[in-house]
């Protein structure tokens, strides 16, 4: 509980909806009491008629006003009941609607963080799986809780005017039904629930992990061992899912025996309180059938404090994803962007990967980043990009530090160009289009004709229509290069990262793309990071990184005269 008590106090997820939703919540459960009402008082009502026109009725209004009344309430429980669901169902997809927008710009705006401290398959169990539980905190969980509060109160008020005594035999088994077992079930439940979580956790994991290696586990000859080794997580899931399942029945068999221990009881003390009274009598059995409407919301309020754990582990990871901070109000555009590094430094678990780094670039300027692998190139643009702070030492564009920069502005200030661009099954229109989604048309095919992909367009017979199949298979390395190269021309950033676009092209395609990326993106700086030489010449400055410092750093021109390694680098490329 103060685990509970602890994450909610820090969370960011659902105590701030609850706090801008406010009249949503209050009036889904007050429907869904009223609903309990009216299907008690019907219960109530048509107990009472069924005893009293066992009688001879001295007038015949005593017949007539309950049938009026017992058709009011039954016409009004479904009213109430619908009313509730659409209120507490728009309630929720609001939230997760403006959930899983958060989680995406979250996801989004700080990718290559996220990237660092989650694995894919943890992200898409935390948008497919842990914002659907949170959907059912607040379904399964916090209204029937909230209602069954109003009911546990309401209750002991209606049974407090007919017998104090009673009231409090009421309370008490209240307090066990509505209080104790479901707190008990919470504990209970938890550890399994971890577990199942885990579970489902590393399925995800597993899954993604395995689907990206798919190609190895088939040029192994391994399918057998993926399968086994999938079953075994799916086997063990089952397992525990079971062992839920077989807890609930026996929490909703406890709760079943509890309600009929009141029943009974209600029944002898109500016969008792009436057996004097000739008429009163009737009541006996309205006040017994009042009883039955309210165990479904007992036994609701049981199941979702039991689930309760669910939320727990959700609401946790949900909370150590970053804030989104892309929603903060945008502002303008930045005319100074001279990209400024000043004694940086930056470790990854102690280690030094950046070393009290030095590095001015120019508006327009284009410089490129060499150096072994591990040597921090990568790391280096991170910290450009904002994605990582550094330790020590600032980063400025424009003399204003990075990391307010970057989301603080209405157009990207930096555009990244890696060695995998993202594209989607959907049309060539669309797909560069995601760089700028207020382009017309004739922007895009502009981008497009920029980046040499014309004659491509020419020869396809849907054109700018064609579908681009998963991840852009329609299409080669490089022509994929191009395609996202035009997304970032319409992206109109001033500065432009290139992680090794052009990594994976063979040598002539690799030499036409960069060709291409540096002609179009004449007038924007761009830091480049690359282990080949092809198309240094390209650049102003190169600048070679070494245990997270510069050890070397000039023009390629004057490069070529002076460095004996650079010489060394360029014969391996077959450069002259
Ligand atoms: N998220 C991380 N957590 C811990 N260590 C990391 C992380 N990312 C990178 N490193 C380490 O930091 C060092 C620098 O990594 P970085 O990716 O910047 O190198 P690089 O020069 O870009 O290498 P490459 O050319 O192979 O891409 C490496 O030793 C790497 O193992």
């Amino acid at each position: 509980m103060n685990k509970i008590k602890h994450l909610l106090a820090r969370d960011q997820w659902i105590v701030p909806f609850l706090k801008t939703q406010k009249s949503g919540f209050f009036w889904s459960i007050l429907l869904n009491l009223l609903t309990i009402v009216a299907a008690s008082a019907l219960m109530f009502v048509s107990g009472y008629l069924i005893s009293r026109a066992a009688q001879r009725p001295d007038n015949i209004l005593l017949i007539y006003v309950p049938i009026v009344l017992t058709r009011a309430f039954g016409i009004a429980r479904p009213i109430f009941r619908y009313a509730q669901r659409l209120v507490s169902h728009n309630w929720v997809l609001r939230f997760v609607s403006k959930s899983r927008q958060r989680l995406y710009e979250s996801v989004a705006s700080t990718a290559s963080s996220i990237r660092g401290r989650f694995q894919t398959g943890e992200v898409l169990s935390l948008l497919a799986d842990d914002l659907d539980q949170l959907q059912n905190l607040y379904l399964r969980t916090l209204f029937p809780l909230g209602t069954g509060l109003l009911v546990y109160l309401f209750v002991s008020v209606a049974v407090g005017t007919v017998n104090w005594l009673f009231m409090l035999w009421w309370l008490v088994m209240l307090t066990i039904i509505m209080i104790i077992v479901p707190t008990m079930s919470f504990l209970m439940n938890r550890a399994r629930v971890h577990k199942q979580k885990q579970l489902q956790s590393q399925l995800y994991t597993d899954a993604t992990d395995a689907v990206l290696g798919l190609q190895d586990w088939v040029l192994s000859g391994r399918q057998k061992d993926l399968v086994a080794q999938q079953g075994y997580i799916m086997a063990n899931l089952a397992r525990t899912k079971n062992a839920g399942m077989t807890f609930g029945w026996w929490r909703d068999f406890v709760l079943q025996i509890l309600v009929l221990i009141l029943v009974i009881t209600t029944l002898t003390c109500v016969g008792w309180q009436f057996k004097n009274n000739h008429m009163a009598v009737n009541f006996i059995a309205a006040f017994t059938l009042a009883i039955f409407p309210l165990v479904d919301d007992f036994i609701g309020v049981n199941q979702g404090v039991s689930e309760a754990s669910f939320y727990e582990d959700s609401i946790e990871r949900l909370n150590t994803l970053p804030l989104p901070e892309a929603s903060q109000i945008k502002t303008g555009k930045l005319n100074d962007t001279t990209v400024v590094l000043n004694h940086v430094t930056f470790k990854y678990d102690n280690k030094k990967i950046i070393d009290e780094v030095d590095l001015v670039v120019h508006p327009g300027e284009k410089i490129a980043l060499l150096g072994r692998s591990g040597s921090g190139k990568t790391t280096l643009l991170k910290l450009i990009a904002a994605d990582i702070a550094p330790l020590s030492g600032s980063i400025t564009i424009g003399n204003q530090p990075v990391s307010k920069l970057q989301h603080q502005l209405s157009t990207p200030l930096v555009a990244v160009l890696d060695q995998q661009s993202y594209l989607f099954n959907t049309s060539i229109l669309n797909n560069v289009r995601m760089g700028n989604i207020k382009a017309t048309d004739d922007q895009v095919k502009l981008a497009i004709k920029q980046t040499g992909l014309q004659p491509l367009i020419d020869s396809l017979p849907n054109g700018y229509e064609t579908q681009m199949q998963e991840a852009g298979a329609r299409f080669s390395g490089g022509e994929q290069q191009r395609f996202a190269l035009a997304r970032i021309l319409l992206q109109d950033a001033p500065i432009v990262i290139l992680d090794e676009p052009t990594v994976s092209l063979d040598p002539k395609t690799e030499y036409d793309v960069l060709t291409q990326i540096f002609k179009v993106l004449q007038n924007r700086t761009i830091i480049w990071v690359t282990h080949h030489l092809t198309g240094i010449d390209y650049v102003d400055q190169a600048y070679f990184l070494e245990n997270g410092r510069f050890v070397l750093a000039d023009t390629p021109k004057n490069l070529r005269k002076t460095s004996a390694h650079f010489q060394q680098l360029l014969a391996m490329d077959g450069i002259n």
